[in-house]
């Protein structure tokens, strides 16, 4: 068996993957996969940043500069999640695509309503995806039928933090204090989702310096404050499990603050190539401030529910610096989409890569599996197995996902 960068378990040797996971399984498991010369297994994929609620129109209306997209296409979208009935519907598609797709984990914003939130917590349980969800907050400058009061968000908040809590899984369904950005959201909003997150010490998640058009809207809001990173930071919600999705905009100093809070970035590069004006110094931040990172879909502002697809973009994206120190290559994609968010979550412990004293996230993958995308294999090595499969592989290369030992295979 070779293990390569700790993450990638390649046994060309029939059986070996078998004596692996019954090593690790749970009783009661039986069903394993024998690998052959075109089969291993990498860590179950981390979705650091997704808006459930956004997925019935991913795909299209991408047309738009963030704030008015969020006025005509996303507000609109997620005030349907008052009915129950399609939360239910939109959410169990939605978990089981993520699945298909290889995301063991996923760190989503649901909606500003508790019961469908509550829906989306319950539906990943149910098909055994870990998750981290958000009920979010807004208290202003969002439609008057998808916007709550300082009061009612707050309460909301706290009732769904109670919810997640009391189901007593705390690697499997975490809660997470959500302001959706500064626009949506009052300083006493802010201040007292603060102080939340310190009373439950549950993670945080928003975005933060993602536009130029989001980044302009917040100086008209707040002429005196310097930056989303001191607001947040003044209102107690840079912490060491701060989640801040984008990041484009953010100054050296930011990151600075940023990584002294044990805060993180989930960087998003296909829906930064719509909304963002620029590109996320990932391989900069990571080398001067060790910034924590993962990568994220972002659906609806990136097309696509695949992390698969997150990586890919990383790597072409950052191909746009001329420096090749800049840029992001495969290896350093699948880090973060594993290892890297694991750390960023909490969750570093726990998953992320495979070791004994971690519970086994894992997708087994056969690059010549009935319908497989990929023809014809130019080499063997398993460094070129895993480039082709992150390039040019899709979900039916995945043959098997399991979540915490289980085959939650959808
Ligand atoms: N990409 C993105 N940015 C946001 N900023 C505030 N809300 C959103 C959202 O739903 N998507």
């Amino acid at each position: 068996m070779t293990i390569i960068y700790g993450t990638i378990v390649h046994t060309p040797i029939k059986g070996q993957l078998e004596v692996l996971l019954n090593a690790l399984l749970l009783p009661g498991d039986t069903k394993v996969h024998y690998l052959s010369d075109f089969q291993f297994i990498i860590p179950g994929l981390i979705d650091t940043h997704i808006h459930a609620p956004q997925y019935p129109f991913t795909g299209t209306c991408t047309d738009l500069p963030l704030t008015e997209w969020l006025n005509k296409y996303t507000f609109p979208c997620e005030g349907k999640f008052e009915d129950t009935e399609w939360a239910k519907t939109v959410y169990n598609a939605l978990v089981r695509r993520l699945l298909r797709n290889g995301t063991t984990t996923a760190v989503y914003f649901a909606s500003i309503h508790l019961e469908a939130t509550q829906i989306l917590a319950d539906t990943t349980l149910a098909l055994g995806q870990r998750s981290l969800v958000g009920l979010v907050s807004m208290d202003r400058n969002a439609p008057d039928k998808y916007v709550d009061t300082t009061e009612t968000a707050i309460a909301k908040a706290e009732k769904f933090i109670q919810y997640c809590l009391q189901k007593q899984q705390p690697t499997r369904l975490i809660p997470v204090i959500t302001p959706r950005f500064i626009p949506t959201c009052t300083i006493p909003l802010l201040e007292q989702l603060g102080g939340l997150a310190k009373k439950y010490n549950v993670p945080v998640q928003s975005h933060i310096s993602e536009s130029k058009d989001e980044v302009a809207f917040v100086h008209a809001l707040h002429p005196d404050v310097e930056s989303d990173t001191t607001l947040f930071d003044d209102c107690g919600l840079l912490t060491n499990r701060s989640i801040m999705a984008h990041g484009v905009h953010l100054s050296d100093k930011d990151v600075q603050t940023m990584a002294q809070r044990g805060s993180g970035v989930a960087v998003c590069p296909l829906s930064n190539a719509y909304f963002a004006n620029g590109l996320f110094s990932a391989t900069r931040f990571f080398q001067q401030h060790q910034l924590k990172m993962g990568l994220g879909t972002d659906v609806a502002g990136g097309y696509s529910p695949s992390m698969m697809n997150s990586m890919r973009q990383a790597v072409i994206s950052s191909s746009f610096w001329q420096d090749p120190a800049l840029q992001v290559d495969w290896k350093t994609a699948l880090y973060m989409a594993t290892l890297g968010g694991a750390d960023m979550i909490g969750l570093g412990d726990v998953i992320g890569s495979f070791a004994e004293s971690k519970q086994l996230d894992a997708l087994m993958i056969d690059l010549r599996t009935p319908n497989s995308p990929i023809d014809l294999l130019w080499d063997e090595s398993i460094e070129l197995l895993v480039e082709k499969f992150i390039n040019v592989g899709d979900d039916r290369c995945i043959i098997d996902v399991i979540v915490g030992g289980k085959f939650v295979t959808p």
